[in-house]
């Protein structure tokens, strides 16, 4: 059995680990790490939980926590994990790090988008990206992952076959993505209640969404140039989901059925990238509660543009479900254990 602790069970993210992993048969959870309910029930926290989780909720304590387990999830605010992490810690357990502490190559480029000092750059180099349909070898190395963003994982892999085989004008790539409102987090902000949510769509941090740059990098590995791009998230009145709509210039003619061919080169055997049929868009619905990244296309011959669409749960494979992902690959278990999770509708 693998030993896991969880700092910040109590955020949404957290939430969605301890919901996956209560089904996983290789994991015990031993740590339900919070910083509001120390001492308070987990299920009285998360009422879904009721009769199925008994712990109670435990300091976040990461140098003890430690010694007690194999790998520690930190689903928590940006700076923290880097905050807490250390050589001896790194000796003892895996870390899956949920935030974006690891995820970015260059400490300044993190520092300046997030606004925060790094605490650890020094882990930062051995950090592996944990997207595990592109980093899987690595990923299976690794003692610290660096969870992908949830809108990255949605907008990475939905353009990079196009963007490794020299499909698409990287200069002229746009994205255009939206999120459910459990993409912020469980913390009570104004821009995040009912009434300002509901009935509404807004953009926000627009040209300066902290997920550009790792998304930027990410894509600039894949296609072997310096990436700069627009991306711009919105919020949608819906609890989960994202949908990234993508679209860039063609560098040559090509048919659907060759750009479906670069797609199935890279996705055919992975288990949770689904490419839809010809003409299908795919839709957040269709990949609610599950670990899948539904992926469309539609070449518009008129502009010579194509636009590549992306669906995911951000809950499920743009946070915890890719986390139990990057678990399984470190820890040499089937990759898809505790995450054949069904797609739920309506
Ligand atoms: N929500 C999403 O869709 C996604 C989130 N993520 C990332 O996961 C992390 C958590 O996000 P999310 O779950 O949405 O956030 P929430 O605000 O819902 O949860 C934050 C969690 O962190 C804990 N926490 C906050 N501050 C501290 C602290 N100083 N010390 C210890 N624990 C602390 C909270 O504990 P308590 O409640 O007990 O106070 C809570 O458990 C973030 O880095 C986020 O960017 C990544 C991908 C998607
Ligand atoms: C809707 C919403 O607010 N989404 C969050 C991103 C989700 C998230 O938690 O970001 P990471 O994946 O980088 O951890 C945001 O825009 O900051």
């Amino acid at each position: 059995m693998i030993r896991a602790g969880i700092i910040g069970s109590t955020g949404y993210a957290g939430g969605e680990l301890v919901r996956i992993l209560t089904r996983h048969k290789d994991v015990e959870i031993k740590w339900f790490g919070s910083r509001s309910y120390i001492d308070q029930k987990y299920a009285s926290v998360y009422q879904n939980m009721f009769q199925i989780v008994d712990a109670v909720c435990m300091d976040d304590n990461m140098d003890e926590l430690a010694g007690q387990v194999d790998v520690i999830f930190t689903a928590t605010p940006q700076g923290l994990c880097a905050s807490l992490v250390n050589e001896e810690i790194l000796s003892k357990v895996k870390i899956i790090d949920l935030s974006a502490d690891f995820r970015i190559k260059d400490v300044a480029t993190y520092e300046n988008w997030y606004g925060i000092s790094h605490k650890s750059p020094q882990f930062i180099e051995e950090a592996v990206y944990g997207l595990c349909e592109i980093n899987r070898e690595d990923v299976k190395k690794a003692r610290l992952i660096a969870n992908p963003g949830c809108y990255t994982t949605c907008s990475i892999l939905t353009a990079y076959p196009l963007a490794k085989e020299g499909l698409i004008d990287m200069s002229t790539l746009i994205i255009d993505a939206k999120s459910g409102t459990s993409g912020a987090g469980r913390g009570a902000k104004v821009p995040n209640l009912y009434c300002e949510v509901n009935e509404n769509i807004k953009a926000y941090g627009v040209a300066t969404h902290r997920h550009t740059p790792e998304i930027e990098e990410q894509l600039g590995y894949a296609s072997g140039e310096e990436v700069v791009l627009n991306f711009t998230p919105h919020l949608v009145p819906m609890n989960r989901g994202i949908l990234a709509t993508e679209y860039a210039k063609l560098t040559r003619e090509v048919s659907y059925e060759e750009v479906k061919a670069v797609y199935d080169k890279y996705y055919a055997d992975e288990k949770f990238v689904r490419v839809l049929d010809k003409d299908v868009c795919p839709e957040t619905k269709w990949v609610e509660g599950s670990n899948y990244v539904d992926i469309g296309f539609k070449i518009d011959t008129r502009t010579n543009r194509i636009i590549m669409m992306g669906a995911i749960d951000n809950l499920v494979k743009g946070a915890a479900g890719q986390a139990v992902q990057n678990m399984n690959l470190a820890f040499g278990l089937p990759e898809d254990e505790g995450l054949n999770l069904v797609p739920m509708f309506p």
